[in-house]
């Protein structure tokens, strides 16, 4: 009998067909709409892949058969790794194929809001350049030769780093917990705590994973740390960051801007008070979201769940 893998969310037909040579496959594309259907597969699954399910206890004792859970994503807050360890459960994600395009999402962020280019569009677009030009008020800040501080100098921290040193000419500063020596002798980034580098950057990115010491992590008083002329980019989870206290900072203009790809609810609430802010850039959690990236994250799930449930070696195993 082959194993039984459970895929939710829409993947890729190439992925699939590499899932169905050796697995019987129950694919739920929107999943939320068959939930029932979709539990009840999870009874003989052995193994499930997708992105973004909350995995706790109660969603556990509903897969009694389950051996492997490959992320289609390289955050992992969704999955309860002590309970999986418990359970005998592998977890794997995708991690390092994403880097280059994540950090093209940042860089983008970045420009977008020290340029002021979603305003200028509008502006553009809905007829306010005439004769007499535009005005010294509308002008941006330069991102060539400023200071980076990025927290969390990982797989994409370190990509968005030599996009920044190289193509930028910035100085990077970075916090993590421990020491990355191939950002600092690649990339000149100079390892710092946390309040020094919020003094000193420009350009504040945080792209550490969402765990419950990173949860709030950047908050009122990191807000109150930062220059005011400093812009502020969160790509990682929208959890990481008190959004009431960056709400407070940008309202008090004790930073200039904000390039928010993560929300502290997603998809965000159109209430959100954020999305009234002309000097807040807003993208919709889409920082691997090219087509040639995500074809790679679903082809690496796709081996790890293959892996998992045949008793082979995970590709990319998170513990
Ligand atoms: N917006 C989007 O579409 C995407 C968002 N992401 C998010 O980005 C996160 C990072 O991804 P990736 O770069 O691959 O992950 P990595 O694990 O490679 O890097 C994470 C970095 O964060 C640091 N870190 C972890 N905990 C702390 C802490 N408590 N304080 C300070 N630094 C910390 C780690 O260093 P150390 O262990 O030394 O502290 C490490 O350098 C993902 O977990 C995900 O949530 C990822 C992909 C796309
Ligand atoms: O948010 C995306 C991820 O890969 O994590």
């Amino acid at each position: 009998m082959k194993p039984v893998v459970v895929v939710y969310n829409r993947l890729y037909e190439e992925a699939l067909e590499y899932i169905r040579a050796s697995c019987d496959v129950h694919y739920f594309p929107g999943y939320k709409e068959n939930y029932l259907e979709f539990m009840e597969a999870l009874k003989t699954a052995d193994g499930l892949i997708g992105s973004g399910l909350k995995v706790d206890e109660d969603f556990l004792d509903q897969a009694p058969n389950l051996k492997i859970i490959a992320n289609k994503s390289v955050g992992y807050d969704n999955l309860d790794i002590p309970l999986l360890k418990k359970r005998g459960i592998r977890a794997a994600n995708t991690p390092g194929v994403l880097n280059d395009t994540v950090a093209d999402t940042i860089m983008a962020l970045m420009l977008a809001a020290a340029r002021r280019v979603p305003e200028l569009d509008q502006f553009v677009k809905t007829g306010g350049w005439t004769e007499n030009g535009f005005k010294d008020h509308q002008f941006g800040v330069d991102v060539h030769h400023k200071t980076l501080g990025i927290i969390g100098m990982g797989g994409i921290g370190s990509t968005l780093a030599k996009r920044a040193h190289f193509g930028f000419d910035m100085n990077i500063l970075y916090h993590n917990r421990s020491r990355n020596e191939q950002a600092e002798n690649t990339y000149k980034a100079v390892y710092c705590q946390m309040e020094e580098l919020l003094e000193q950057s420009d350009f504040v990115c945080v792209m550490t994973p969402l765990t419950p010491q990173t949860k709030g992590m950047i908050g009122k008083h990191e807000f109150t740390r930062m220059k005011n002329t400093a812009i502020f980019i969160n790509a990682s989870r929208g959890p990481v960051i008190d959004e009431s206290a960056l709400i407070e900072a940008l309202q008090k203009k004790q930073i200039l801007a904000a390039g928010l790809d993560v929300f502290k609810e997603e998809p965000v609430e159109r209430e959100n008070r954020l999305l009234l802010m002309p000097n807040v850039v807003t993208l919709p959690h889409i920082g691997s979201a090219t087509e040639e990236t995500r074809k790679k994250m679903a082809m690496l799930a796709a081996e790890n769940v293959v892996a998992g449930v045949t008793g082979g070696q995970l590709k990319t195993p998170i513990f």
